[in-house]
């Protein structure tokens, strides 16, 4: 894909929170773009830097207790321009219009004293878009997200279920027609039907929009429905990044690895293990890389110096292991196997 299909450049991007006992390191060095139409779902433990990396791109961390360095260049309607140094007014444009994020807890999104209807027309007015099609734009909206307009318009937030909270929320941001969307947990809490629901929404939207969505979740199948590309992240860095199919089917990272072995699955009737030990502190990470003290495949090399690069294994497929070869070639034989 060419520079010009991307629509949001990300570039060296360090996110470090300043904690009672030191810098917390959460993101480090993201580098990756995001495509017109494309979706990138995130995946990794909790704690590994998922939401950090979301809510910084979108702006959303409190500049008080955040440090952020890097470039992420937004490829809007206005062209190339960087997020990190919008100011306020540049960035009540940028969020909603351009960009919009919505996370697991839609309750907290909502102003229980309005209701559904006002909150479209809040948000509508509040960015100089509220006009004589408003309405007929939210009806569409909602009925794309599988609500029946009349029942939820003059409801007010708590008298609808999670799930139709969840929908509204959707719908609600993509009212101003962003081009980009970060979804952050947006099915966890919600049942089965309503998940799907979800995934057909967004499947459907994002193809019509043409919206470049991140997509948040621990839950990787959901994840790997959605996404055309999936990023593993631990302890903030991103350490593997390829298309579905890549990532699932010829693995290079151990980290990966111990995920998808973390998960039951259908296909492959192989045994459930769990990942040995937990996720490093953030604050004391330790040399070399960060995943080696819980890494069977670990040597020597992997416990001195810094983090791996994320090198490709495959055209558009990273490993940030110094042997992601031989891991891949483990995984790809495990899969044969138990096929
Ligand atoms: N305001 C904060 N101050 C200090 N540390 C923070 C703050 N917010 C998050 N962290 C730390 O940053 C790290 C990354 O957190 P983050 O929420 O981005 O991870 P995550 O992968 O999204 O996890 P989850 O799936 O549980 O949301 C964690 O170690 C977390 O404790």
């Amino acid at each position: 894909m060419t520079a010009s299909s991307s629509v949001l450049t990300v570039r060296d991007l360090n996110v470090t929170y300043r904690g009672a006992r030191g810098p917390v390191h959460a993101v480090s060095d993201a580098s990756f773009d995001l495509h017109v139409d494309e979706c990138i779902a995130l995946i990794g433990e909790s704690g590994s830097g998922k939401s950090t990396l979301g809510q910084s791109l979108a702006r959303l961390l409190p500049v008080k207790t955040t440090a952020i360095t890097g470039q992420v260049t937004y490829h809007g309607r206005r062209g190339p321009e960087n997020v990190l140094t919008f100011t306020a007014p540049d960035l009540r444009a940028f969020r909603w219009r351009e960009c919009a994020y919505v996370t697991q807890s839609a309750i907290s999104a909502f102003n229980p004293l309005l209701r559904i209807s006002e909150h479209f027309e809040e948000t509508a007015r509040a960015h100089g878009a509220f006009g004589r099609g408003s309405r007929t734009a939210a009806f569409e909206l909602l009925e794309s997200v599988r609500l029946e307009p009349t029942r939820v318009w003059n409801a007010y937030p708590h008298e609808l279920s999670g799930g139709m909270r969840q929908r509204v929320l959707l719908a609600l941001a993509l009212l101003l027609e962003p081009k980009i969307l970060i979804l952050d947990e947006p099915t966890t809490a919600l049942d089965v039907l309503t998940q799907r629901a979800i995934i057909d929404v967004l499947t459907s939207v994002r193809r019509r929009k043409k919206l470049g969505i991140i997509f948040i979740s621990h839950d990787l199948g959901v994840a790997s429905e959605l996404a055309d590309r999936l990023f593993t992240m631990y302890a903030g860095r991103i350490v593997e990044t390829g298309t579905t199919e890549q990532v699932l089917r010829r693995t290079a990272h151990p980290y990966t690895a111990s995920l998808l072995r973390a998960i039951p699955s259908l296909e492959t009737q192989r045994d459930v293990t769990s990942i040995p030990g937990s996720p490093p502190n953030l604050v004391t990470l330790p040399t070399g890389c960060p995943f080696h003290p819980r890494c069977v495949h670990a040597r020597p090399q992997c416990t001195r110096g810094h983090a791996p690069p994320l090198d490709l294994v495959d055209a558009g497929h990273g490993s940030a292991c110094h042997f992601a070869g031989n891991v891949q070639a483990q995984t790809v034989r495990e899969r044969k196997q138990h096929v």
